[in-house]
């Protein structure tokens, strides 16, 4: 039975109260929700010819905001994301670097001189203050209007769905990555060992020398498979399609959540467990972790998601000893979710290493 998590709290529906074949769950009247990579592909990656298209469904015109994120329109959706995916690629991602370097400098400061108390700090303001920084200053604006093809309104609302998509998500992967750290010690010290023995300096962290890090991205990938920043349902219309060999009649809302793959143990040897290992050699079936979903409605940020949590997270590993504190070990428990993440405090504690 598929685990398909509900809204506002982390347990799995009973069998009465939606009743499931293997590997499909009714979770409403009209909606289904799927729990295999199969299903992921059929509901997500539908950029095969001939393949019918299933779109975003309604719930995605509940925000006011008309944006790339939101809209249905196939043909429209292409011409918004064509728009600004060079503000996007690898090399775009690449020249934001010394903007991620201002506040990563920053943060560190804050820190040195705030973190290191027998309470340590709270860390979710902390990030939450840091990454609207980091994507406010993105210069998207630029790319939209040399484009010249979008309106004034359109201007606005895509800057602020960036602004809102970007923050919110590198906030929880940040945290989630610092959680199953702090909880995992040999986990840390390993990361530690990598990082601290790969530089000299802080200056020396940069996209290409944490891209070589195998342990550091290992890390990142482990907590956004334990940690999705958006766990919920990504919910399409059926068209009247076969979705992993079921036939779902033309209406049907059907979905296939990342949540549910990613702590499958069909897919992962002990799915619970934070084991950064699995990304570098294992038997695990790595597609059914998808955090950043898939085309063409995967996530436009990516690149620059990714390089922000290898910088920052290089930068906290190198210059500090971090500890978890006030039974920040037991934070998961008091996790809910209402489409993003409801998060209890994680108070860590900051040591500086002498020189650094
Ligand atoms: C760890 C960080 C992030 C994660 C896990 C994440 C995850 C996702 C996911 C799962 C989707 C698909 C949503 C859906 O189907 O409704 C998405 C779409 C999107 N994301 Fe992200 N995201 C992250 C960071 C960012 C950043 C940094 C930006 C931009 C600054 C961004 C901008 C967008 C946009 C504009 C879309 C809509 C794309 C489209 O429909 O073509 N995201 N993201």
């Amino acid at each position: 039975m598929s685990t398909s998590i509900h809204w506002r709290s982390f347990q799995a529906p009973n069998e009465q109260q939606c009743p499931s074949s293997g590997n499909v769950v009714r979770i409403a009247p009209n909606d289904l929700s799927f729990n295999t990579p199969e299903a992921a592909r059929d509901i997500y990656y539908h950029v095969i010819n001939g393949r019918p298209k299933l779109l975003k469904s309604e719930d995605y015109k509940r925000t006011e905001l008309a944006s790339m994120a939101t809209v249905r329109d196939v043909a429209d959706h292409r011409r918004q994301r064509s728009s600004i995916s060079k503000a996007f690629s690898t090399v775009a991602a690449r020249e934001k670097q010394g903007i991620i370097d201002t506040y990563a400098e920053k943060l560190v400061h804050y820190l040195q001189e705030h973190g290191c108390g027998s309470d340590g700090l709270d860390v979710i303001p902390v990030y939450t203050w840091l990454t609207p920084r980091l994507e406010a200053e993105m210069d998207l604006f630029d790319y939209l209007i040399a484009d010249g093809v979008a309106t004034r309104e359109e201007l606005i609302s895509q800057s602020m769905i960036f602004l809102a998509a970007g923050s919110g998500t590198v906030q929880s992967a940040l945290t989630g990555a610092t959680f199953y750290l702090l909880k995992n010690p040999q986990a840390l010290e390993k990361l530690q060992e990598e990082v601290r023995d790969a530089l000299e300096s802080v200056d020396e962290i940069t996209d290409q020398s944490t891209s070589c890090m195998p342990y550091l991205n290992a890390v990142i990938q482990e907590g956004l498979r334990l940690f999705p920043p958006l766990p919920s349902r990504l919910p399409r219309v059926s068209p009247g399609a076969i979705i992993d060999g079921h036939y779902v009649p033309k209406g049907a809302v059907v979905s296939a959540t990342t949540y549910d793959m990613s702590r499958d143990s069909r897919y992962w040897y002990q799915p619970d467990e934070f084991w950064p290992e699995r990304w570098i050699s294992s038997n695990d079936r790595r597609e059914a972790s998808k955090p950043f979903s898939t085309r063409p409605r995967a996530c436009i940020g990516v690149n620059l998601a990714l390089l922000e949590m290898r910088l920052v997270l290089a930068r906290l590993v190198y210059t500090f000893n971090m500890e978890s504190v006030s039974r920040s070990e037991k934070w998961d428990e008091g996790l809910k979710v209402y489409f993003l993440w409801k998060k209890p405090p994680l108070r860590v504690r900051f040591t500086p290493i002498v020189g650094r």
